[in-house]
């Protein structure tokens, strides 16, 4: 087991995140994370609500920094990193999906998904076919040239994973991505998710609903910021996340 840990390579490694908010009081919340994510795995995170869920997600994906701890993401520990890199990082190395889609309204499908490509090729016949390509990859062929207000959620929510990958990202982060979205169009949302993992994206989900967390291979369960804990499904056999010593947290799969 430990011999396949060390071939694995690692998308995300956290060591000892902390993220403290001060209002009223100080909020800690994340308290001490270590995570590891392998490539290519497809990891969910669950927890109550203030459990520490998405400020943990916007600290891996570099929207929020940490006030202790360290986040490798790619190999590239993110604190050594100038805003502008960190900003790079942020904008090829991974993409995001939101629950609430954050299309520009006045712009079309392809426009959306174009748009982050803009700082990467400067060739806008480019970045039109490959909008149009990421499209098409997520079943709206037919619907390039329309408006989010167009659109169905889930066909929203399709232009957003097609704008998240605009920039062929290793690493995918995805908050309460069907949150909005009806039981059947979760589950299509989801199917997509899984689609892409298994063409080699890593994958970390937010979600607090436990059928959209059976999608993933492995769940790390927050509570009050840290990790309650992890838990490997179906037939999960890498050890594709591992906490603070790296050794694997559950009998990982060998003798499945
Ligand atoms: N910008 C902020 N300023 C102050 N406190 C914050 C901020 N963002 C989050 N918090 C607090 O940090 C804690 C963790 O919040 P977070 O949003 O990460 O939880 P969550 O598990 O994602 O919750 P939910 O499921 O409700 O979205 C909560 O107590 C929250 O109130």
């Amino acid at each position: 087991m430990a011999q396949k840990l060390e071939s694995t390579s690692v998308a995300v490694v956290a060591e000892d995140v902390r993220r403290t908010y001060f209002l009223a009081e100080p909020v800690d919340a994340v308290d001490g994370i270590s995570l590891s994510l392998a490539d290519g795995s497809f990891t969910a995170v669950m927890g109550p609500s203030g459990s520490g869920k998405s400020t943990l997600l916007n600290l891996i994906g570099c929207l929020d920094t940490s006030d202790e701890g360290r986040i490798e993401v790619g190999g590239r520990a993110v604190a050594a990193l100038s805003d502008a890199e960190r900003a790079r990082l942020r904008g090829t190395a991974i993409g995001f999906v939101f629950q609430t889609f954050d299309l520009l309204s006045r712009l079309t499908a392809a426009e959306n998904v174009a748009l982050p490509m803009v700082f990467h090729d400067s060739v806008r016949e480019n970045r039109d076919q490959r909008a149009r390509t990421l499209l098409e990859r997520v079943g709206l062929g037919d619907r390039i040239e329309h408006r989010p207000s167009e659109l169905s959620g889930g066909q929203r929510q399709r232009v957003a994973i097609a704008r998240a990958l605009a920039n062929d990202p290793t690493l995918l982060l995805a908050d309460e991505p069907t949150g909005n979205l009806d039981t059947e169009t979760g589950a299509e949302i989801m199917d997509l998710l899984v689609d892409l993992n298994r063409q080699g994206t890593t994958i970390l989900l937010v979600t607090h609903e436990r059928t959209i967390a059976e999608y993933a291979d492995h769940v790390v369960h927050l509570l009050d910021g840290r990790i309650e804990s992890l838990e490997h499904l179906g037939d999960a056999r890498d050890v594709a996340v591992a906490t603070d010593d790296r050794s694997p947290i559950a009998e990982g799969g060998d003798d499945r």
